[in-house]
């Protein structure tokens, strides 16, 4: 069976957190603010990079109308800078092979902007499994709105679909679109994991080809409802 799989990028295929931090501390320190640890970062990545300064702003008590100029800013950084520090997770380059080598179609969804979303799929090797890249700017609405979801697929081969991700915008996404969710656990996420609407949970890349599998299996049976 041939399906249409759809990836969220942080926190699931990257860990592009010491680079969004690094982007972050650079604004702050624009504005002669001391730098923000890493884990606290971290607690604001997931509705893209507007929602992130504005908990910067929040946290580090900015002033909130310096909200556009500050989200520039931070995206200047981040753009200049999206590669140097983000590493792949284990697992998922040969894990990406592997699905390919089946025959599967894959996708890319997330909340980063897509100029700096293609830039890190390119410089870590992985833009050439993908035949659809959604970004939070691509369309006028972001996750967990289903629509970039929904584009995603568009875009793709038709056939069942899975999302893959790493955190609470993209379980609702996934819900919201009507599509079987897999979390990877590894990632950004703030709450435990039975909080979030999952198909099936992982916690290392090697182990997504047979989780596929298994899922494409289930929703293929109409009585499992997902
Ligand atoms: O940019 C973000 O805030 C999150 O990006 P993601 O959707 O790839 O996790
Ligand atoms: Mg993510």
């Amino acid at each position: 069976m041939r399906a249409a799989i759809v990836f969220d990028l942080d926190g699931t295929l990257v860990d592009s957190a010491p680079d969004i931090a690094a982007a972050v501390n650079r604004m702050l320190d624009g504005e002669g603010r001391p730098a923000l640890p890493l884990a606290v970062v971290i607690g604001f990545i997931g509705n893209g990079i507007p929602k992130l300064v504005e908990r910067v702003i929040a946290h580090c008590g900015l002033e909130r109308d310096r909200h556009a100029d500050l989200t520039q800013a931070t995206l200047d950084h981040y753009s200049r800078a999206a590669s140097d520090r983000t590493v792949v997770y284990p697992g998922v380059v040969p894990a990406l092979e592997e699905l390919r080598s089946r025959g599967h179609a894959l996708g890319i969804c997330t909340n980063k902007p897509e100029a700096p979303a293609r830039h890190v799929l390119q410089a870590l090797g992985l833009a050439g499994f993908f035949d659809a890249v959604i970004g939070g700017d691509t369309l006028a609405t972001r996750k967990p709105h289903p629509d970039p979801l929904h584009a995603a697929y568009a875009a793709l081969p038709a056939g069942p679909r899975l999302y893959v991700g790493d955190s609470e915008v993209d379980a609702e996404t996934a819900r919201r679109a009507g599509v079987p969710f897999l979390l990877f656990t590894e990632g950004y996420r703030k709450s435990p994991v039975q909080d979030l609407h999952h198909a099936a949970s992982y916690g290392h890349g090697a182990a997504l080809p047979e989780l596929v599998d298994r899922v494409l299996a289930l929703a293929d049976r109409p009585a499992d409802g997902f």
